[in-house]
């Protein structure tokens, strides 16, 4: 029993949100920290993190105890540092600190209107606990039913039906997923803002639960503590010479997100805050576990110029579509942001209309927006975008360029004017991850319109390679496109021994991210070097320490023979590592006929899947054509790009029309089909920065034959027939001859030796390729990110 001044009492923790005072009259409440109206300044006792004060709960004055909970309740105590003073009884009884009265009035004062915001900001935040807590009761419910593991885990069955990615035949796949109904999160104006939610603190485990939720929001988001100051404008010197950028000021047609942020009343806080008080003693209950992601809890925006099953030209696509997934599964909130190229089945349109200047031109842009798999995916709509499903990257320099103008300054603002599940994101714990030269834009608009005006001060941006053989180059006149003004220039310029100077966007993106990520640990490598970095190496090395390479996962759900959704048909089937031999078989089978080669069970299928360019090294395949005719193989070709190569394709199945079928276009179930049927998979690839194909590959028992560079080194161990270990076959030069070394020493193995085939094709399928691995990497990126300054 402590006791200060007249008033005794014990203080009891229960639980990191809440403690229990036991006062004189010895009755006991449970005090949420947040959940007091504050009568007089809390004391702080010296570092320890404990500060002592009195209130008004639950109807009665209490002594309180309060733990700081980083900014946000260290604020409620107005950050003073204060000795504590005997403190004196009043005739209430209470307790006051012996300060001077004057003092403590003004501290009084100051604490009262922190204590005002921060309670304006719970009111918003207990809207995202609904939201939250349907994430944490599907990650329960997976944990839960173990048999389901798979499938829930994944999100699969409930919330997100079969896929068909190819029935449309064009290039977007024709997704089918199906998104949570509308009415979960319907679509809202921007000044829409429902009501909050009212927690109520009954007695249930859930309820408990919730508010614990509430604390770890709170917490998740208390280096926000400011940011609905940072809505609201700034004071801060800026780096204009005549105002804000136009897109920040008159450019918006709708109000300014400082708006959203409603006042509210002090009768309401307190309210609010006194019905917060009512919580009842629940004695007997264990605290629920934190979220996974734990104090370390995340606003991500993803933003890249493709996402699958919507949008996809290569692997960037299924990285959009597959990384948030597992980054939400780890307990962030996470969003991606894409533009809107075709008229999509489950976005939504918001109703938020904005408008941003491109080339002097104002251009609108609304939101559409599908909350799946614990994702909210948000695509920007704007005429600029449209019809643009076949052919993404494509237009002139300067069309693209304006394309990707428009969607970096747009991007930037969606956590301010989106609202998804009826809430911004918001700017405080944000981190953005921005995707190649597409979206390198958005590291350097953040920091040129906001973080060098004192905006966006808790927002980070994370850039992702790719590929550094695409960068957004073009004379430096194109610096006009941009909108920025002249000093930022530099960070653009680059100086080219057969081009000259000339600007680069990829280069001012790798110079102003806070992290830069590549997809491999081979190709973080390969980067710094004068070949692998294309131009950019100087660069890279320059900002080596901010510079992290993640091997890319796949995603298990689309990606598994054991779900594939285009092997229930035409005569494919699923199957696992159980039914490996016979299930393979049959979707070999069904692949011969339905490409109408010779149907035989022994001969070696050898598959390739990928764009027709100097990347993949397909002109290596062409030089090795010869003397794989000479052998006993058929070779399935898909993929589209240059047109010689597109055409060369053709001219190789037209020669040889017993063993080579080239597939010029862009399926996705026809890529599927060749994965599961094809007994080889073949990449040459001069550069690959990760590769996914292979990784697929091998989780549908296909052995891989690969040049060894970049993310193929990392992912594919080399056959080892001493100790029966290693996943494939590599070849360490991009030369035909090695290509055809390696091949043969594969074709060998499949033919004389089937026991080590199987095995082979057994530890592929073993493996845990899964996104899970590589989401707690990128966090712990985004972590280091959140804590730079
Ligand atoms: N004609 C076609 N029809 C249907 N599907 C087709 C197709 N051609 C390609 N695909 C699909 O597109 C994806 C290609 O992904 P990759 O990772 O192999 O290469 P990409 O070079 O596009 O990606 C870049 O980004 C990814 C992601 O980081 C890196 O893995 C990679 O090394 C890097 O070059 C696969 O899903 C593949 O099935």
């Amino acid at each position: 029993m402590a006791s200060i001044g007249s008033l005794p009492f014990t203080i009891e923790t229960k639980s990191e949100s809440s403690v229990i005072i036991h006062s004189a009259n010895h009755r006991r409440t449970r005090l949420p920290f947040f959940a007091y109206r504050l009568r007089k300044p809390l004391v702080s006792a010296g570092n320890t993190g404990l500060s002592f004060g009195y209130g008004k709960a639950a109807g009665e004055d209490y002594a309180i105890l309060s733990l700081s909970f980083g900014r946000l309740i260290g604020g409620c105590s107005g950050g003073q540092q204060k000795r504590i003073t005997p403190p004196k009884a009043t005739s209430k009884g209470f307790v006051e600190s012996g300060d001077d009265g004057n003092e403590a009035d003004d501290v009084l004062q100051a604490t009262i209107e922190k204590s005002k915001k921060v309670l304006a900001m719970q009111k918003d935040l207990l809207q995202q606990i609904a939201e939250r807590r349907k994430l944490v009761s599907s990650i329960k419910s997976s944990i839960i039913n173990p048999e389901d593991d798979e499938v829930s885990y994944e999100g699969r069955g409930k919330s997100s039906p079969k896929v068909d990615l190819a029935s449309a035949g064009n290039n977007t796949g024709d997704n089918h997923y199906s998104s949570i109904p509308s009415s979960n999160f319907p679509p809202l104006a921007i000044d829409e803002v429902p009501e909050s939610p009212h927690a109520d603190f009954g007695s249930s485990f859930d309820e408990v639960k919730q508010e614990s939720e509430k604390v770890s929001l709170l917490n998740s988001m208390s280096s926000d503590g400011d940011s609905t100051k940072q809505f609201k404008g700034t004071n801060s010197e800026t780096v204009w010479s005549d105002g804000l950028p136009s897109f920040l000021s008159s450019a918006s047609k709708s109000s300014s997100v400082g708006d959203e942020i409603q006042e509210i009343s002090e009768t309401e806080v307190l309210k609010e805050a006194d019905d917060d008080a009512n919580v009842p003693v629940i004695e007997d209950v264990k605290p629920p576990p934190p979220p996974l992601a734990g104090a370390n809890v995340m606003n991500i925006i993803l933003v890249a110029a493709e996402c699958a099953p919507w949008s996809k030209t290569g692997g960037l696509g299924d990285v959009a579509g597959s990384l948030p997934k597992a980054l939400a599964r780890h307990g962030h909130r996470v969003m991606v942001v894409a533009p809107r190229y075709g008229n999509y089945a489950e976005p939504q349109d918001t109703g938020v209309r904005k408008m941003y200047k491109v080339d002097g031109q104002d251009v609108e842009v609304s939101y559409f927006q599908a909350y799946i798999d614990g994702v909210d995916f948000v695509f920007m709509d704007s005429h600029m975008f449209h019809h643009m499903e076949q052919n993404i990257y494509g237009g002139n320099r300067a069309d693209i360029l304006k394309r990707m103008v428009l969607f970096c300054k747009a991007a930037v603002e969606v956590p301010w004017h989106v609202p998804c599940g009826g809430v911004c994101y918001g700017d405080g714990n944000l981190a953005f991850i921005a995707n190649d030269w597409h979206s390198a834009l958005l590291p350097v608009y953040l920091k040129a319109y906001y973080r060098d005006n004192g905006l966006m001060t808790y927002t980070r941006s994370i850039l992702v390679i790719h590929n550094i053989a695409h960068q957004g180059r073009g004379p430096a006149d194109d610096f006009a496109y941009v909108d920025l003004p002249e000093p930022y220039l530099d960070l653009f310029k680059m100086y080219d021994p057969i081009g000259g100077e000339h600007f680069n966007i990829f280069a001012a993106g790798l110079k102003t991210a806070d992290r830069v990520v590549t997809v491999s640990h081979g190709y973080a490598w390969e980067l710094r070097t004068s070949v692998g970095g294309w131009g950019l190496h100087g660069i890279i090395n320059e900002n080596e320490w901010k510079l992290r390479g993640i091997v890319n996962g796949i995603d298990t759900k689309d990606w598994n023979p054991q779900f594939d959704v285009h092997l229930t048909s035409d005569g494919y089937t699923n199957y696992s590592l159980e039914s490996l031999k016979t299930g393979k078989a049959q979707c070999k089978a069904a692949l011969q006929k339905e490409l109408g080669l010779p149907i035989r069970e022994d001969v070696p299928v050898i598959g390739f899947i990928g764009r027709l360019d100097h990347q993949k090294g397909v002109d290596l395949i062409a030089e090795a054509i010869p003397w794989m005719m000479g052998q006993d193989v058929q070779l399935i070709m898909l993929g589209t790009g240059r047109p010689d190569l597109e055409q060369m394709l053709r001219q190789f199945e037209s020669q040889h029309h017993d063993k080579i079928r080239g597939w010029v276009g862009f399926s996705v179930k026809t890529a599927h089909r060749i994965t599961a049927g094809a007994d080889i998979l073949l990449m040459p690839s001069r550069f690959e920065p990760c590769g996914l194909n292979q990784l697929y590959a091998m989780s549908y028992g296909t052995v891989p034959v690969v040049h060894a560079v970049g993310g193929l080194r990392d992912t594919v161990q080399p056959f080892d027939p001493y100790n029966e270990s290693g996943l494939g076959w590599t070849f360490d030069s991009a030369e035909a001859n090695k290509l055809i070394h390696a091949l043969g020493n594969c074709l060998w193995t499949y033919r004389e030796f089937k026991q080590s085939w199987e095995g082979l094709q057994r530890r592929g399928m073993t493996q845990d390729l899964s996104w899970d691995n590589a989401a707690q990497n990128y966090e712990e990126v985004l972590v280091a990110a959140k804590y730079q300054w």
